[in-house]
This record gives C-alpha cells, sequence and structure tokens, in this order.
C-alpha cells in the first residue's frame, strides 16, 4: 500500500486553480489514488456563461476523469465547489464556505496563478502575489492544516542562470508593490513596470518571484513548501499518455507548426528545452504534500521539478522529433506543409518571416478576396508572430537548476510510493513523449478523428504539388514578363536568384548543422 495515497485517505483538501491545466490532473490523480479521502474543496468562479456546477461537470465527464469514476463513483459527492474569485477581498467567499474552510481543511495546494506573459503588472500582482498573501492569511487560522503547498515557476528566477533550491530576494518588498498597487494609477504602474521587472522578461516571472517572497515572510508556523515546475507539457503515462487540454508551452506552437503556418523559429538548438510531462510535476506535488506534512522540515523547502539535469533535450532534438510526429500523425486540412527552420540570429529570423510567413499570408488573403471571402490569414499570422515572440526569450537561453531537495525526496520514498508517485524523469523517452504529445494536442486539443489520417496525408501531398506548380508557374511569368525582354532584367533577376540561393544555402546550412549537432547531442 502506498504511504502517500494512505496518508491523503480521510482528509478535506483545499485546491486553488483546479480548474487549470495542473488542477485538473492534480484532482483526478487524487481521486484515483486516495479514492477514500474526504473531500476536496475547489475555489471556483463563473466563467463563459457556465456557473461552478456546469464547471464542474463538465471536468467530472471529460476523459481526463473515466478512470477516477470506476475506482471512485461517488466522485461528485467528494468534490465541493466553492464561489470564489481570486481578484477579490477575502476571495468573495460566503462567511458560511470561509468558517467550513477553515475549520476542516488540512493541505492546500495554491495553483491559481495568472500564466499571461503580457498581463498588467496590477492584474498579475493581484492575482500572484496578493491572492497567495490572503491565502496564506487564512491558512492561518485552520486549526487542522498539516501542508501549504505553493506551485510557483522555475523560471520565477531566470535572470539567474544557475537557480537554487532557495527563495532570492527582490530589490523592492512586495508588501510595497502590494501596496503602491492600491494607489497609483494604470499609466503610472505601465511606465514603472519595466524597471520592476528589471533583467525579467516579463510581469509573469517577476509576480511569481514576489509570490514566493511572500510566502517566505507569511509563512509564521505554518508547514509550506514550494514546488517550482520549469515547462509544463502533456501527461506523460498518467491517467493516459499525451493528454493536453490548453494551448500554453509548447502545444500552441506544435498545432501553428503541425497546420503549416510556423515554419521557421528564432530558437537555439543547442539550448536545453526544459520540459517537464504534468503528471511528473502532479507526482511531485503530492509526495511534498505527505512530506511536509509528516516530516514538518523546519524551513521552506524549495523543490525544481525540472528535466534539464536529469535527462536534458535540447530544442533542436525536440523540433525535430516533433516534425518527425507529423509524418506519421499529420493534423487535418493544414495551410502548408509542416516545416522547421531553427535560426539564431534577427536578420534570418526577418527573412523567414516574410518569406515563409508573411507573404504566404498575404497571397492566400488575396485569394480570398477574389472568390469573395472575407481575408483573415494575415490578422491570424501577426498574432501568432506576436506569441512567438513573446516564447522566444525561453527558447534561446538555457538554465541550470538544481535538485537537490527533488532527489533527496525521492530517496526518501518507499519502492511503491516511487512507483505510484513517479517523478524520475530519467525513466522518460523523449523521442516517445513528443510523439505521444503530437497524438494528444491532435486528439484532446484540435479532436480531430484518427480515421482523418490518411486523407490528411492526401491534403499534404496535395499542398506538396500546388508548391511545385506555383513556384513553376512564377519562373515562367517572371522569365516571360521580363528576362526575356531587357538584358537588364537578366542581370536583375539572375542577381536576385543568386541572392535568394545564396541565403537559403546559408540558412539551411546553419540550421542544419545547429539541427544535426543538437540531435546528436
Ligand atoms: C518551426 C516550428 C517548430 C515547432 C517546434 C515545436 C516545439 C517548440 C516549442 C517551443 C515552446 C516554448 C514554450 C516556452 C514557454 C515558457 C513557459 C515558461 C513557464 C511558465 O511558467 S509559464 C506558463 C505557460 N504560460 C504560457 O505559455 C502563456 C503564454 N501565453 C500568453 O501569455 C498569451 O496567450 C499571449 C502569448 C501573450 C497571447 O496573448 P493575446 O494576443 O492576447 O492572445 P490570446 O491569449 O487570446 O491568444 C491569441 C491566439 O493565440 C493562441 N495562443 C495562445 N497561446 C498560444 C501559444 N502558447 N502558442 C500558440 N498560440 C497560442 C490563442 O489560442 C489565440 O488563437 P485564436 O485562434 O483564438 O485567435
Ligand atoms: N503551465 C505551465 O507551463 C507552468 C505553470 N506553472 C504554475 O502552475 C500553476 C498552474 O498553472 P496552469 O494550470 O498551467 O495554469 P492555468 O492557466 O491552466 O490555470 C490557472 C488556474 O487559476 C485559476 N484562476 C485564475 N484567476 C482566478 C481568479 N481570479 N479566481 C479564481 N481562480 C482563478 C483559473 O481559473 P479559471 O479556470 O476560472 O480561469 C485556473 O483554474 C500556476 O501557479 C503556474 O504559475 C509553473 C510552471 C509552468
Amino acid at each position: 500500500m502506498s504511504t502517500i495515497a494512505a496518508f491523503y485517505g480521510g482528509k478535506s483538501i483545499l485546491i486553488t486553480g483546479a480548474t487549470g491545466f495542473m488542477g485538473k490532473v492534480l484532482m483526478e490523480k487524487l481521486f484515483r489514488t486516495s479514492p477514500d479521502l474526504k473531500v476536496i474543496y475547489i475555489l471556483v468562479r463563473p466563467k463563459a456563461g457556465q456557473t461552478l456546477q456546469q464547471r464542474v461537470f463538465q471536468i467530472l465527464n471529460s476523459k481526463l476523469f473515466e478512470k477516477v469514476k470506476e475506482v471512485c463513483p461517488n466522485v461528485h459527492e467528494k468534490i465541493r465547489a466553492i464561489y470564489a474569485d481570486l481578484n477579490q477581498n477575502d476571495f468573495a467567499i460566503s462567511k458560511e464556505d470561509m468558517q467550513e474552510l477553515i475549520t476542516c481543511t488540512n493541505v492546500v495546494f495554491h495553483c491559481a496563478a495568472t500564466v499571461r506573459f503580457d498581463d498588467p503588472l496590477r492584474h498579475a500582482v493581484q492575482l500572484n502575489v496578493t491572492a497567495t498573501q490572503q491565502l496564506l492569511l487564512m491558512a492561518s487560522q485552520m486549526p487542522k492544516l498539516e501542508a501549504f503547498i505553493h506551485i510557483s515557476t522555475a523560471f520565477s528566477n531566470c535572470n539567474l542562470k544557475h537557480i537554487d533550491e532557495v527563495i532570492y530576494p527582490c530589490p523592492v518588498e512586495p508588501k510595497k508593490i502590494i501596496d503602491s498597487m492600491e494607489w497609483l494609477d494604470d499609466a503610472i504602474i505601465d511606465e514603472i513596470t519595466p524597471k520592476l521587472i528589471g533583467d525579467r522578461p516579463n510581469t509573469y516571472t517577476y509576480t511569481k518571484a514576489l509570490g514566493e517572497m511572500v510566502v517566505q515572510q507569511e509563512s509564521g508556523n505554518l508547514n509550506i513548501a514550494i514546488i517550482r515546475p520549469s515547462i509544463v507539457g502533456a501527461t506523460w503515462q498518467e491517467p493516459f499518455p499525451g493528454w493536453v487540454d490548453n494551448l500554453n508551452g509548447p502545444s500552441g506552437l506544435i498545432i501553428a507548426a503541425g497546420k503549416g503556418f510556423l515554419r521557421a523559429i528564432k530558437a537555439t538548438p543547442k539550448a536545453v528545452a526544459d520540459l517537464i510531462p504534468v503528471d511528473t510535476v502532479v507526482n511531485l506535488t503530492l509526495a511534498v504534500g505527505w512530506y511536509t506534512a509528516v516530516h514538518r522540515p523546519k524551513s521552506t523547502l524549495v523543490y525544481h521539478c525540472t528535466s534539464g539535469n536529469l535527462n536534458p533535450c535540447n530544442w533542436g532534438k525536440m523540433g525535430f522529433q516533433v516534425l518527425a510526429s507529423f509524418e506519421k500523425i499529420p493534423f487535418e486540412r493544414a495551410f502548408r506543409r509542416p516545416y522547421a527552420d531553427f535560426t539564431t540570429n534577427n536578420f534570418t529570423t526577418q527573412y523567414w518571416n516574410a518569406v515563409s510567413h508573411r507573404a504566404p499570408a498575404i497571397i492566400y488573403d488575396f485569394y480570398l478576396r477574389l472568390t469573395g471571402r472575407k481575408p483573415r490569414m494575415t490578422k491570424l499570422m501577426n498574432r501568432l508572430l506576436r506569441t512567438v515572440s513573446m516564447l522566444e526569450y525561453f527558447i534561446n537561453r538555457s538554465w541550470e537548476w538544481s535538485t537537490y531537495n527533488t532527489e533527496m525526496l525521492m530517496s526518501e520514498l518507499s519502492p511503491e510510493d516511487q512507483r505510484v508517485f513517479n517523478f524520475d524523469v530519467r525513466q522518460l523517452n523523449w523521442l516517445e513523449y513528443i510523439e505521444n504529445y503530437v497524438l494528444g494536442v491532435k486528439k484532446y486539443l484540435l479532436k480531430e478523428d484518427m480515421a482523418g489520417i490518411p486523407e490528411a496525408k492526401q491534403h499534404l501531398k496535395r499542398l506538396r504539388n500546388i508548391h511545385y506548380l506555383f513556384n513553376t508557374a512564377l519562373f515562367l511569368i517572371a522569365w516571360r514578363l521580363l528576362i526575356a525582354r531587357s538584358q537588364m532584367a537578366r542581370n536583375v533577376w539572375f542577381f536576385i536568384m543568386w541572392f535568394h540561393f545564396f541565403l537559403q544555402a546559408f540558412c539551411h546550412q546553419e540550421a542544419r548543422s545547429d539541427f544535426h549537432t543538437a540531435h546528436v547531442l
């Protein structure tokens, strides 16, 4: 019998962010491994016209929860959705609900956050810092509380190259930031944001760092731990491989590449792709909950949930494998054939953006106009390129995260716990994982049927033929109109062709050698 699973038996557990990507997998695993737990309280807000009950119903009836319903048929009785908005004072929780939460909760998992990179500082502070402070205040009044687990990110200190499992101070105290958000107006906040975030790339990483400081300062007598996952990806094993339900991290780019919208990206092939499957993060989180409650470490321990130092993969290898997976598992109705060029300098990035992204979008919009339809591709492409530019910071650098606490915890687990709550990322086979990831994106995000694969392959063949035809036609028209008529045009044309092929050869050479070395590495 697993000691960790037994620990959660009979417990009342409070989860924030339970409707999010990680929160759902956390709930699923808890119900599946500890079906005798007493209750899971989840703080939920109504969203997109759905009531709390409708949101919970949708989660419990999703594919993710199929196995849970077998082992815990009364799961809907054990989940208690509490109306809450983390942006409001006291989270807008009713007095009765608050009383119940304070009296009964044994373990808190704080997963809620805004994970948007472009959130205004005021909003990111409210959710990632102030809400954490308020939750800690609530927790300090819970007489039965055994552990409080805070989910942060491995990138909260991405301004450093080597990151230890410690809480690093920020130059301005979180309390001062929280206070200033109350009286500064939006224009001033926007003006001081770059100065406050300093050498971090966005408000997300900055406010997650402030959130950790708040945890340290407000911990009081609580048993607290912080988990820092890196880039959280689809499930590796549990409840089944490849499950994913949002576009964050690599998932959105996998779609953009598979549908042929994104064919080149500014990424360093040799940089470490520190991806971590969501079920690995959840297993570590549950193990940390148990360890913190039972062993009560004297100080707040930080656990890095990363893959880079134990089982490194790089972006070159990942891109290569994603592309290889599209051969077997093509997406339906692709705009162009999937292709991936990794470039490392701004000039080639601009070149590919113009030639591979913007030009085809303009031509397609022209075609839509000609056929009496509304053009939309240029707008879509601009949004995609904006998204890609926000992710570039993370795919052109490598970080080293030490994992002493995580490894220490692994050695503390019984063989049974190591099996049931496996977070040993050394066992992960990247090629298999990425193929399942692409399959999961197709099935669970795009909701495409596997039966459509032969037709998708046919479509890609047609696109290849259109591509050849288009290039040949373009060449013949140019030749007929210009080249045959004037010597000057001929010279210019030969120069352009030479320059184009030289650039292509140069870019391919650069991408290929990086790709090759990265793949070999
Ligand atoms: C040549 C190709 C090779 C392909 C190889 C593929 C493998 C390489 C993968 C590389 C991945 C690198 C990922 C690095 C991530 C670092 C994560 C750091 C860890 C964390 O702790 S953060 C948690 C994760 N958070 C995020 O990922 C949030 C990122 N998203 C945002 O901040 C916002 O969505 C963004 C990007 C600012 C866009 O905002 P906005 O313009 O307001 O638009 P929307 O959010 O409404 O979305 C617009 C549009 O874009 C789609 N979308 C959203 N996110 C992504 C995404 N990550 N990738 C692609 N597309 C995305 C969204 O669905 C919308 O589409 P519509 O069709 O509805 O318009
Ligand atoms: N995904 C990743 O790559 C990584 C994530 N992390 C961390 O993991 C944690 C979970 O992330 P993830 O699951 O991916 O994020 P999601 O964006 O999928 O989920 C965020 C959750 O927070 C909830 N939430 C946001 N605002 C409010 C609010 N005002 N009131 C109540 N609930 C709110 C959301 O609720 P709703 O459904 O109503 O919007 C949702 O349940 C976060 O702390 C994040 O920083 C760390 C590293 C990487």
